[in-house]
């Protein structure tokens, strides 16, 4: 549909059908007329004729589209009338390929890119003293929000309405363009605004609406007046998405919110083509809003396929900036009407005043502007029938702008209305912004808060798998820490065991070897004894010393007879053979001197042993009373009373035994040592006769030397056998002294063999007595008590038995143990250095994402403020700030005409042309 000036055309464009469509075998159901402006529908829902101002089929080429139906529009927006061509239908219907289609193709470019041409054509085929300046915008309505396509940052401007500019976009940007490839260029970046939006909304495109509107000013350099005149091109959403247009109720409520725009569009078509609605409501959406100058009309043609469209009309109003001499004119009045006003004022003053003060003004007298200026009430009366634009003006003072809803409202009020509508519209844009903002923001951080949750999770799964295993090992650790200090324990104690067994066994193996000792000992004994035999033997006087003896005495009977007979039978040889037997009595004292000594440290060793015994005895008795001790306490433990009695009882017998003994032994000791004393008194004679010998046999061999000096000298015979009496006598004496003390000190040390034999016997007897006593103190209760601790001691012998299997078993098992504790605390460490590895991973993880996060954030600042700073410069477009005037007659004006910058206000004096 198109509207310029006061024309509404409607036309209709059939597409070909697509290839789906013939694939499933879809048939055209539309048949046109001839006239081209009439077609049938034969469907199955619905037959009927359709009438538009041009209807084009299928087959109909862009080029036709354009110069049968849009082509005139450019020429009245030229003139100063705003425009408005707008593509209505369902998606795949054909809007975009009618309005835009393919720009580069000069077959297939749509309208847009021909009106933009036929716009430089129409301004360079216009006369020279026009000066134009064109400018374009490129919105997108988008969910009730309107996005300006060329600087895509501003999405969600606000609509403003002002009495002179009428409805505009606050903010749109608007690019100055000097030829048919800038507004190109500008629609192509707005076109790739729109399309990434599209990507970013999922395919949201037949949901948005593009408005792309051009802006054509011009000033008559030869009476100074301009113009401007505003041509909208709308490709609208797809209206499959309001149901079917003009339907109200249900319907219409459930695709409002899918898309309000298209939605309210229907409701003011609704409004506007049922006659009776008094309210059209523009307001309801962005859309209607902005178009509702295109759209406002007393009737209205539905837009269902232009059944009514011929009966729209709209009032159509010029963009013109008043002359000079208009100006005047239009001063005058105001002056006049303002002198009007004051009289007015003046009058209502007056009659306020009388209603103030109480009284009443009857009706008739009641202040009107009539009757003040004595005009009619319209103060827009035209002034002269030959300035329709003057005209235009008081009625456009008068009249709304078309539809909107305020007929009533004095002119200040609607203006303070408007002005107070502009700034809730600027703060509800504002407002969604910043909610648009916070949504987004919002978004972010719940985006964020969900990857931060899952992070989270997985951290908190991994934490709580990581808890439990490190739960398990710590209760494994634990177990075996337990484990090992119970092993610890039992090897301790095994090795008390141990300790106490080596020492048992110590003890034992000394035993064993005192005992070996003891029995080396006897054997000594034995040795000893059968030593003192031989010795006996030896010294017995039928052994070498009776032979010597008898030598002696041969000898000495020799001397004798020697004596006798004159001492002149003793040869040479005898003589020898007295010193050779002299020799060997000395040798043989000497032997005797020899066994007397060792029979001296017998002695002594024999007393040695004698104290041994003794100690040993003592230390026996210890070892009993221990025993006694020790059976007693265990008695005592069992509580049992008769036995710790009968205990006490055979203690005091066994001890009393044992003292009776004792005595005994004692006092053969003391005997012993009695005749020890004795023995040692003998020897004492023993060696002082053994000295008497010496010195007898000295004085023998002085008594021969004497003889052989006697032989050389024949000295006095007298004297001499007078000494040889006395040396006979002597040695015979001491002979027998020697014999005496000889048998004495034999039967000595036979009595002392005895005794020491006697001693060991009576030793052992004392021994067997004293076990025997213990057996013979065996009564029942102790037999009992000695088979219960026969029976202890062999379950301790085999508790023992099994300790030291177990302790061999444990001290495996504990080597074990200890293996695997280490093992384990290997494994542990392992665990613990996996799970540190583990955290400092997540760590790393975290502070990867976290540093990831802020460069994502960084970036989206850079680019925020990349795009703050591209919207600052036109997005990077080498035109557009500076307006480049066009003269008419296709010359441009001079780069130095080009000052007017954007922005520069220019207040155009609008005025209706019918
Ligand atoms: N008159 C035509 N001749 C040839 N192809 C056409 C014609 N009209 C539309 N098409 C093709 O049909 C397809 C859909 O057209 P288009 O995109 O213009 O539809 P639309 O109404 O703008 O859809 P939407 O509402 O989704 O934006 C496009 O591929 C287009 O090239």
């Amino acid at each position: 549909m198109s509207q310029a000036g006061n024309n509404i055309r409607v036309v209709c464009r059939f597409r070909p059908q697509n290839s789906r469509e013939i694939r499933e075998g879809g048939v055209p159901i539309i048949t046109f007329d001839d006239n081209g402006e009439s077609c049938r529908m034969e469907g199955k829902e619905f037959q009927g004729n359709f009438t538009f101002d041009r209807i084009f089929p299928p087959e109909t080429s862009q080029k036709s589209v354009f110069e049968e139906s849009i082509k005139h529009i450019v020429d009245e927006v030229i003139s100063g009338y705003n425009g408005t061509v707008f593509a209505y239908g369902q998606t795949g219907s054909g809007k975009t390929h009618t309005m835009m289609g393919n720009m580069d193709d000069e077959e297939f470019k749509g309208l847009i890119p021909r009106i933009v041409e036929q716009i430089f054509h129409s301004i360079i085929v216009s006369p020279p003293t026009i000066e134009y300046t064109v400018k374009v915008s490129y919105m997108e309505i988008y969910m009730e929000k309107i996005r300006d396509l060329l600087n895509p940052q501003n999405d969600n401007l606000p609509v403003h309405e002002e009495k002179n500019r009428g409805v505009y976009v606050k903010g749109l940007l608007e690019v100055y363009v000097s030829s048919v490839q800038e507004v190109y260029e500008v629609m192509k970046r707005g076109g790739s605004a729109r399309i990434v939006a599209y990507t970013n909304m999922n395919a949201e495109s037949s949901r948005s609406h593009s408005i792309f509107v051009i802006t054509i000013n011009q000033k008559n350099l030869a009476d100074g007046s301009v113009k401007s005149g505003k041509l909208s091109l709308v490709d609208l959403a797809g209206s499959e998405k309001v149901g079917k247009t003009g339907a109200s109720g249900q319907t219409l409520e459930e695709a409002k919110k899918i898309n309000k725009s298209l939605s309210a569009l229907g409701m003011v078509i609704n409004a506007l083509t049922d006659g009776k609605s008094a309210h059209i409501p523009y307001r309801d959406s962005k859309l209607t809003r902005i178009l509702q100058e295109s759209l406002g009309a007393e009737t209205l043609s539905t837009l269902r396929f232009g059944m009514r469209a011929k009966s729209i009309k709209n009032k159509a109003k010029v963009n013109a900036e008043l002359s000079p001499a208009e100006l005047k004119a239009l001063l005058k009045k105001a002056k006049n009407d303002a002198v009007s006003f004051q009289q007015y004022i003046a009058a209502l003053e007056g009659e306020i005043g009388m209603w103030r003060s109480g009284n009443s003004v009857p009706k008739e007298k009641w202040v009107s502007m009539e009757k003040v200026s004595g005009a009619p009430a319209a103060p827009t009366t035209p002034t002269s029938a030959t300035n329709p634009q003057l005209e235009g003006v008081k009625k456009a003072e008068v009249d709304s702008r078309p539809g909107t809803p305020a007929p009533i409202l004095e002119k200040d009020e609607r203006d303070e209305l408007l002005k107070r509508e502009n700034e809730l519209n600027d703060q509800i844009a504002e407002k969604e912004s910043e909610l648009a903002a916070k949504e987004k923001l919002l978004s972010e951080l719940k985006e964020e808060l969900e990857s931060y949750k899952e992070q989270e999770d997985t951290i908190t799964k991994e934490n709580k798998q990581m808890t439990s295993e490190l739960n398990e090992l710590k209760v494994q650790l634990e177990k075996v820490t337990y484990d090992h200090k119970e092993d610890a324990i039992i090897m301790d104690s095994l090795r008390e065991q141990n300790s106490d067994l080596t020492t048992e066994i110590e003890e034992l193996k000394k035993s064993i070897s005192g005992l070996k000792l003891a029995q080396r000992e006897g054997d000594k004994e034995q040795k000893k004894q059968e030593k003192m035999a031989q010795i006996l033997a030896e010294l017995d006087p039928s052994g070498v010393i009776s032979a010597k003896e008898k030598q002696i005495r041969d000898t000495l009977l020799k001397f004798e007879k020697v004596d006798v007979e004159g001492s002149t039978s003793l040869t040479l040889e005898e003589l020898a053979t007295v010193r050779r037997e002299l020799a060997e009595s000395r040798e043989l004292v000497s032997t005797h001197e020899q066994t007397i000594n060792e029979l001296h440290y017998e002695n002594e060793r024999l007393t040695r042993q004698r104290d041994e015994f003794e100690i040993r005895l003592s230390t026996l008795e210890t070892e009993y009373e221990e025993l006694l001790d020790k059976t007693i306490a265990e008695e005592e433990a069992n509580s049992n009373i008769d036995i710790t009695e009968t205990i006490a009882e055979l203690r005091g017998k066994l001890e009393a035994q044992f003292a009776a003994k004792k005595e005994v032994q004692q006092k053969e000791i003391e005997e012993l040592k009695q005749e020890l004393e004795k023995k040692n008194e003998e020897l004492h004679k023993l060696n002082s006769a053994l000295t008497d010998l010496k010195r007898a046999n000295e004085e023998l061999q002085n008594a021969l030397n004497d003889k052989e000096g006697k032989s050389d000298g024949q000295k006095s015979v007298a004297d001499k056998e007078k000494d040889m009496e006395r040396i006979r006598k002597t040695m015979a004496q001491q002979l027998a002294d020697f014999d005496i003390m000889k048998k004495a000190l034999m039967r000595d040390l036979q009595n002392r063999c005895e005794k020491v034999v006697e001693l060991e016997i009576s030793l052992d007897e004392t021994r067997e007595q004293y076990n025997n006593v213990l057996r013979s103190n065996n009564n029942k209760a102790q037999q009992k008590k000695m088979a219960f601790l026969e029976r202890n001691l062999e379950q301790l012998t085999n508790v023992q038995k099994q300790l030291v299997e177990q302790n061999s078993s444990l001290k495996k098992e504990v080597a074990i143990a200890e293996r695997k504790l280490l093992a384990r605390n290997e494994r542990i460490q392992a665990l613990e250095a996996l799970l540190q590895d583990a955290q400092e991973k997540l760590t790393t993880q975290n502070q990867k994402f976290e540093a990831q996060l802020q460069a994502v954030r960084e970036r989206l600042e850079q680019a925020r403020s990349q795009k703050s700073a591209a919207s600052s410069t036109l997005a990077g477009l080498t035109f557009g700030r500076i307006a480049k005037p066009l003269r008419g007659g296709g010359l441009p004006v001079a780069e130095a005409n080009g000052s007017d910058i954007i922005g520069t206000p220019t207040v155009n004096a609008q005025s209706r042309k019918r």
